[in-house]
């Protein structure tokens, strides 16, 4: 039987996404997009999910759009009949952002379509030899997973409109130095370094974790006094909870707290 083209583990309470073409370096589908879109629905929906790994299968992360069934499909069919809205790709995280925490653990090639996604991570782990890029124009094709709108508020503007402009691949190092990803493993290390993150996460307190997440997406963009408004209105429903009551009262009691949500 055919492999599912991604597949869906939970470890602990961190849900694992794995692109799983590996013979196509994890080149997009439509079904690993739905597959993904079903993850990202429980990582929102389910209270045992506290975070999320975004990985691929057999050394790659993902290698963009399947350049070959695009050549027999094209997609302007079905933007021009109306049948999907670009604007919004939520298997890439266009136009959705997860309300917990998504950590991608990159191995191998994240060029076009790759790079795209990984702009809707949070945080980002890379192994030495992993590749970036937003190759799309060098095949004519334009990044439509968002990245022209939303790598140059990611990185300093001239590096952004020059991986756009040139479509050239980086190393990790330089994708480090740019900011595009914040920690290179050696090779083979990506999963156990983001699940050691995930970790730490989940043992923070989830609706802090979640408040804060919040307040970071909800106030992109905004003038500082108003994104402090609602700054003030998550932070304080977050002081009214159980969890921040049991915090401060494990500290004082020389243990670990035992967060539960509420
Ligand atoms: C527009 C949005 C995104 C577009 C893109 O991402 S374009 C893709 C650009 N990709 C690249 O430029 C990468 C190409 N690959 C490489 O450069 C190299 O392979 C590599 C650096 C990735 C790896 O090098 P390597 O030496 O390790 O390995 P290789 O030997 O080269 O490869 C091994 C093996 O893999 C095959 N391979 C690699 N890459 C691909 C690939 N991209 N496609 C297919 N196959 C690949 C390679 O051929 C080798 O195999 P072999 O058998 O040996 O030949 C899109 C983002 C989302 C899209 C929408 C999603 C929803 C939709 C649904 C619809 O029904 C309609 C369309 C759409 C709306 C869709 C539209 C387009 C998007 C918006």
């Amino acid at each position: 039987m055919a492999e599912p083209h991604a597949l869906v583990s939970l470890e602990g309470h961190t849900l694992v996404v794995t692109m799983n073409r590996p013979e196509a370096r994890n080149a997009l589908t439509g079904e690993m997009l739905s597959i993904m879109v079903e993850a990202w629905d429980r990582v929102d929906s389910d209270d045992q999910v506290r975070s999320c790994v975004l990985t691929g299968a057999g050394g790659a992360f993902c290698a963009g759009a399947d350049l070959k069934s695009m050549s027999r499909n094209a997609p302007d069919k079905s933007f021009s009949n109306g049948s999907f809205d670009p604007s919004r790709i939520e298997g890439l995280l266009k136009g959705r952002r997860l309300t917990k925490p998504l950590i991608a653990a990159v191995e191998g090639p994240a060029i076009a379509g790759g790079t795209e996604i990984l702009q809707g991570t949070d945080i980002r782990v890379a192994a030495e030899s992993a590749k970036f890029g937003v190759s799309e124009p060098r095949w004519g094709l334009f990044p439509m997973g968002g990245s022209a709108v939303r790598l140059p508020r990611q990185i300093p503007y001239t590096v952004a409109a020059d991986l756009l402009l040139t479509g050239r691949h980086i190393t990790a190092a330089e994708a480090r130095d740019i900011g595009l990803v914040g920690h290179v493993v050696p090779d083979g290390q990506a999963l156990a370094r983001a699940l050691e993150l995930a970790h730490l996460i989940n043992d923070n307190g989830p609706l802090a974790i979640r408040a804060i997440l919040k307040t970071i997406r909800d106030t992109e963009g905004m003038h500082e006094e108003e994104a402090f408004k609602l700054d003030a209105k998550y932070g304080i429903e977050v002081f009214a909870s159980a969890d921040a009551k049991e915090g401060p009262k494990a500290f004082t009691e020389k243990r670990k707290p035992h967060f539960q949500g509420r």
